[in-house]
């Protein structure tokens, strides 16, 4: 049977949530350290060594690297630096390649990560969830590089870093995993977007046609794009690296996040899917609500909706 590995965002030093994890029986972390962390981005092999072997001297295997990779605007919008910093990304996959973590997130937002409207808005029992409202987003100002970036400008610098992390990924052994916008849409503030759309990957994947150019799907953004997940998963098969399990309800420029057991989405119909196509990677839940006593300072990534959505996961794959 295909085992996927159920994964959370684990801080790179120990504290609760790495004991709470392990009782909930998850024993894989991935490293985000923008998302929980001081947001540093480390490449240099003694650093990666050094926060792989907490994780591992602790039982808990690191499943990927995530989002704080350096790979920054630099090389979305071929500015200066861009050289040195795709080498920097290369050394990054060369290492984790040495120290066998063979996943790493990356993304292709430029100007603003992943944006939302509210990170208040209650949800089931007062918590709190994330919404976008794209009409309130753009009243907002535009980021000053938007005015000199097309699309095509994004697509280009893609295919040139493409060409020149996918070979040495192939080497190293590492899968890399293209994350999509979001909000999946054509533009966020008058900045482009092309990671978008199904359409949009079958696009990247032809870029470059490796096993280590490949997909996380962030099953919400796929959601908010309004197609079904089940046919989306058994569509992009085995270039799917890595699954970020979350749900919203609504379209990409109107939508809320909802909590797993709660979404639009069969979510047993889309790990079933997962299971088809023999995915064998990490799997993690990605935002959930804010619960009582959280303070709200990480919306989406607080512990407790995460280890309600675990087990919930856990539930989906029982047999
Ligand atoms: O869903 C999201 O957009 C975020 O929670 C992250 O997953 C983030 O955008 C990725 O790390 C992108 O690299």
């Amino acid at each position: 049977m295909v085992i996927m590995d159920i994964s959370l965002v684990l801080p790179p030093e120990p504290d609760d949530r790495w004991t709470l994890a392990q009782q909930a029986g998850v024993h894989h972390a991935v490293f985000h350290s923008l998302e929980i962390g001081d947001g540093s981005r480390p490449y240099a092999y003694d650093d990666l060594l050094r926060i792989v072997n907490t994780y591992r001297d602790h039982g808990i295997e690191p499943a990927a690297f995530e989002g704080s990779v350096p790979l920054t605007d630099k090389t979305r919008l071929a500015l200066d630096g861009r050289n040195e910093e795709i080498e920097q990304f290369c050394t990054l996959i060369r290492n984790l390649g040495e120290l066998g973590v063979d996943v790493v997130c990356y993304d292709w937002m430029a100007g603003l990560r992943w944006a939302r409207t509210s990170v208040t808005t209650p949800t089931r029992g007062d918590a709190l969830t994330s919404a976008y409202d794209d009409g309130q987003m753009r009243r907002g100002p535009t980021p000053p590089a938007a005015k000199r970036t097309t699309e095509e400008d994004l697509w280009e610098n893609l295919e040139f870093f493409l060409d020149r992390a996918v070979p040495v990924a192939e080497e190293a052994g590492v899968y890399l995993s293209l994350h999509p916008d979001d909000p999946p849409i054509s533009d966020v503030r008058g900045m482009p977007r092309i990671v978008n759309s199904v359409e949009a990957y079958d696009r990247v994947l032809d870029l470059y046609d490796s096993p280590h150019n490949g997909i996380t799907f962030c099953q919400g953004n796929f959601s908010a794009m309004g197609v079904d997940i089940p046919s989306t998963i058994r569509h992009f098969g085995d270039r799917i690296n890595f699954v970020h399990f979350r749900d919203v309800d609504g379209p990409a420029d109107d939508f809320v996040e909802t909590w797993h057991d709660d979404g639009p989405t069969d979510m047993k119909a889309a790990m079933d899917a997962y299971r088809d196509v023999d995915f064998d990677g990490p799997i993690r839940p990605d935002h959930v609500p804010t619960m009582k006593g959280e303070d709200n300072s990480i919306p989406g990534y607080h512990i407790k909706g995460k280890l309600f959505a675990v087990s919930y996961m856990k539930g989906l794959l029982e047999k």
